[in-house]
């Protein structure tokens, strides 16, 4: 097989509680991780007369090598690079950047598994867990394909089954740097970590995001989209933003809420899925 093409999904934060910052800085965090059956696809196509990784098409704002996938395939191989056959990524890009959904890093977990099968390397999922680990906090999850209550910095994984809801996905008209957010004087850093009991998982009822009262303060615009769809249910941001969600039983109910947003708001309706789509199809191959 020469041409593979695989999805990177997005991710969202059911919740996301900030229990505490590490001596580097990063933060130490509790938080549900459940997919979405919508993200970004990539393509992957072998090139054995022309070495080395290559995108088919640069993604506006990023250099090639600053792109997570040309990092992801470098990570994974080093110098060995050049003795490997070529392969040129082509990025079908519908996750909005600094969104909070995880598609820097979900294209990446992408890569990193892609790559690993096209060049039949043998890592296995913990080798490239760690390999990811050092291109993103979020790209565990991806890399592992399940569900899951992330702990440390998102790193520690502990699979879970939240109910696979229909989502409204908004994302408001700004991008958000994670790093902006984390590094908020009034970011709150001090819920208790709470014993995980799977109970949990399903009662949503005390679901939050910490970091949500400083993105409100910092971006009225997503502050609006919070108070729309929280008319409708709990809304929440995802990560550090800008998007949030509100879910629901049912699609039907889902696109009812979707169709009557306030216009110029762009999104999208998906379900929550425990199980990747990446290695749904991976397992097809
Ligand atoms: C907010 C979340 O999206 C929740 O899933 C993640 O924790 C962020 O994951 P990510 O985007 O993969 O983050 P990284 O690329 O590793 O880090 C970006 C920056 O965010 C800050 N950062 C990130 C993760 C974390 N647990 N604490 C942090 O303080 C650090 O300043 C870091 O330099
Ligand atoms: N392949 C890529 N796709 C998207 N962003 C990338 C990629 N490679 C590098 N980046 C950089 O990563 C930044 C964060 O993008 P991303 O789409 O992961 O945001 P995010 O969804 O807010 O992430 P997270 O939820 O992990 O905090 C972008 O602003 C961009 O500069």
């Amino acid at each position: 097989m020469t041409t593979i093409t695989l999805p990177a999904p997005a991710k969202i934060n059911l919740f996301l509680h900030i229990n505490g910052r590490r001596a580097d800085g990063y933060h130490l965090i509790q938080t549900l991780f459940q997919f979405l059956d919508y993200g970004d696809e990539l393509t992957f196509e072998l090139t054995p007369g022309k070495p080395g990784v290559r995108l088919a098409q640069s993604m506006p704002g990023v250099a090639d090598a600053d792109n997570l996938i040309i990092k992801a395939a470098h990570a994974l191989v080093g110098d060995a690079l050049a003795q490997l056959p070529g392969v040129t990524i082509s990025i079908c890009k519908k996750l909005p950047m600094g969104g909070g959904l995880g598609g820097g890093s979900s294209n990446a977990a992408t890569t990193l598994l892609a790559l690993n099968y096209l060049w039949q390397l043998g890592h296995d999922e913990d080798a490239l867990a760690e390999l990811g680990l050092n291109l993103g906090a979020d790209v565990p999850v991806f890399v592992r394909g399940h569900a899951a209550i992330g702990e440390g910095v998102g790193e520690q994984l502990t699979p879970a089954n939240p109910p696979q809801d229909w989502f409204v996905v908004l994302k408001p008209e700004c991008n958000i740097q994670t790093t902006k957010i984390f590094s908020a004087k009034g970011l709150t850093r001090n819920t208790p970590k709470m014993t995980m009991a799977p109970a949990f998982e399903g009662d949503a009822s005390g679901y939050k995001n910490d970091c949500e009262a400083t993105v409100r303060k910092l971006y009225p615009d997503v502050a609006e989209s919070l108070n729309w769809l929280s008319q409708f249910g709990p809304a929440r941001l995802t990560g550090t933003g800008a998007c949030i969600f509100g879910r629901f039983p049912t699609e039907s109910a889902a696109r009812i809420i979707w169709k009557s947003r306030p216009s110029g708001i762009k999104g999208f309706v998906a379900r929550g899925v425990n199980h990747s789509p990446l290695h749904q199809k991976l397992a097809e191959l």
